[in-house]
Parts: C-alpha cells; structure tokens; sequence
C-alpha cells in the first residue's frame, strides 16, 4: 500500500501459476488490485489461462510492461525459487509490488513489512515484527512480538511463532507448526509439519516432530519445498 493507504498504480503479475500462485491471485482480488497474469518458466505453459487471466510467458515476454507492472515473487512457496526469481526480476529491471496484506488480517502497525511480500487471510501480526522481502505468511499463521522473518523464508498456514523467534533467510517452517518463544530457525532449514520447535534448528537443517529433532542437513538450497 502507499502512504495514504491506497494501492499503488500498475498491474501485479505473478510468478507462478500453481496453487500459491492462485491463492495470491485471490489475495489480489481481496485488495481489489488488477492482476495482469502469471509467469512461468515453462515455454509451453505460455498463453494458457488460468482462472481467467493468462500465463505471459517469462519476463522477456512482458518487457513492454516493465514500468507498470508490479511483480510478486511469492506465488511460488520455494524459498530457494522465490529468490532465484527475485534476483532476475531486480537483474530485468522490474519492481516487486509492495506488501500485499489480507484485509482480514490483523497487522500491527508497528510491523515492517518488505517490498514483495504476502500476508494472508486470517493472520496476527503482532507488534515491532520485521518481516523481510519476499516472505510468505501462509493462512492463519500467528506471529507474536518481536518476531524477525528474513526474506525468501515462507510461514506455512497454521504455524505458530512465540514472542522473539527469528527465522532465517529462507527457511520454510511447515504447515501447523509451533516455534517456542527466543528459539532461532537458522537460514536455509525447514521445519516440518506439526512440529513442536523447542530447541534452536542450526542453518541449512530439516527439523520435524514434537519436539522437533533434527532429521538431516540440508546441503542444497534448492531443497524440495511444497508448493
Ligand atoms: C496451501 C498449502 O498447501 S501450503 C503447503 C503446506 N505444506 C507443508 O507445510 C508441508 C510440510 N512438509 C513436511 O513436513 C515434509 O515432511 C518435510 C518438508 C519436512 C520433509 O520432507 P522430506 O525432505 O521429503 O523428508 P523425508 O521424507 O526425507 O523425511 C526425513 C525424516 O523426517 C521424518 N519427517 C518428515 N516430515 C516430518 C514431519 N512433518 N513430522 C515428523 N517427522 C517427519 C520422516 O518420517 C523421516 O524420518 P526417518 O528418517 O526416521 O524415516
């Protein structure tokens, strides 16, 4: 949003065309800003439409478009993929669209909130929270004081932060997860569905279960995420 509380000019698009990527479309449609489509690496999946409006291609395809479009890099759940595709967005010459923020969710205003990223439906952003860019934070998710989230990570729906976790760059903490209060998801580490994190997940780690027990590293930061 811009200062005075309206949405900027120019249309969003999309990176993606799955599931997230539609939910995002349907956050857009919540905040009544025009969508102009989806981009997908995919040759093939270019000029399908999906949900009305039409997968443009790659950012080559939409050049013509680069001074109005806005683009959201989080259509996609991979932390890994949304910063590979904010790095080309940036290296294209394109801006990424401010916050887009849920009107049915509950934001203190003393939040900041990077550029690209993505509050959904039903969360509680509690106060002096710093959210990075191109953060996901999926449906429901409750995220109390003090929290910091870096960018790329993404918040699945359901999870829950206590007061002053941090969670590192592109970490992805799973769905219905809870984080205790002061504990530290390093960068890069996934927490899996369901769990209870007690202790600290160091970097590039897959912790799961109640409590979480680490399961393995994570050498790769193109780690397979959900969608
Ligand atoms: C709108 C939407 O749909 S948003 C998407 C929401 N979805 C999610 O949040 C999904 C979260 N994903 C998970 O929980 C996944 O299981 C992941 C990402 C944590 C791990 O996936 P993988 O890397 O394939 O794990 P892998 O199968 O190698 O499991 C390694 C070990 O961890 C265990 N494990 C994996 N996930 C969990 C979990 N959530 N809870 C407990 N144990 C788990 C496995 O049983 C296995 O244990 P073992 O070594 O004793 O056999």
């Amino acid at each position: 949003m811009s200062d005075n509380g309206t949405f900027p000019r120019g249309g969003i698009v999309i990176w993606g065309a799955g599931g997230h990527a539609r939910e995002t479309l349907w956050l857009c449609e919540e905040l009544g800003a025009s969508v102009l489509g989806f981009l997908d690496e995919r040759p093939e999946a270019k000029g399908a439409i999906v949900e009305g409006l039409p997968i443009l291609g790659t950012l080559a395809d939409i050049e013509a478009l680069r001074d109005e479009a806005l683009l959201v890099c989080a259509g996609v759940g991979d932390p890994a993929l949304k910063r590979r595709f904010a790095e080309e967005t940036v290296r294209a010459g394109f801006r990424a669209a401010p916050p887009l923020i849920h009107p049915r969710a509950a934001v203190n205003r003393r939040t900041r909130i990077g550029d690209g990223s993505v509050i959904f439906e039903g969360c509680s952003v509690s106060g002096n929270v710093a959210i990075g860019e191109h953060v996901i934070v999926n449906r429901c998710a409750s995220i109390s004081h003090d929290a910091v989230i870096e960018a790329y990570a993404t918040i699945a729906p359901g999870v829950r932060l206590a007061g002053n976790v941090f969670v590192g760059e592109g970490a992805y903490v799973g769905i219905g997860a809870s984080v205790r209060e002061k504990r530290r998801i390093g960068r890069w580490s996934v927490v899996g569905g369901g769990a209870f994190v007690k202790d600290d997940v160091p970097e590039r780690t897959m912790a799961a279960g109640v409590p979480a027990a680490v399961k393995k590293r994570l050498d790769r930061e193109e780690a397979e995420r959900p969608e």
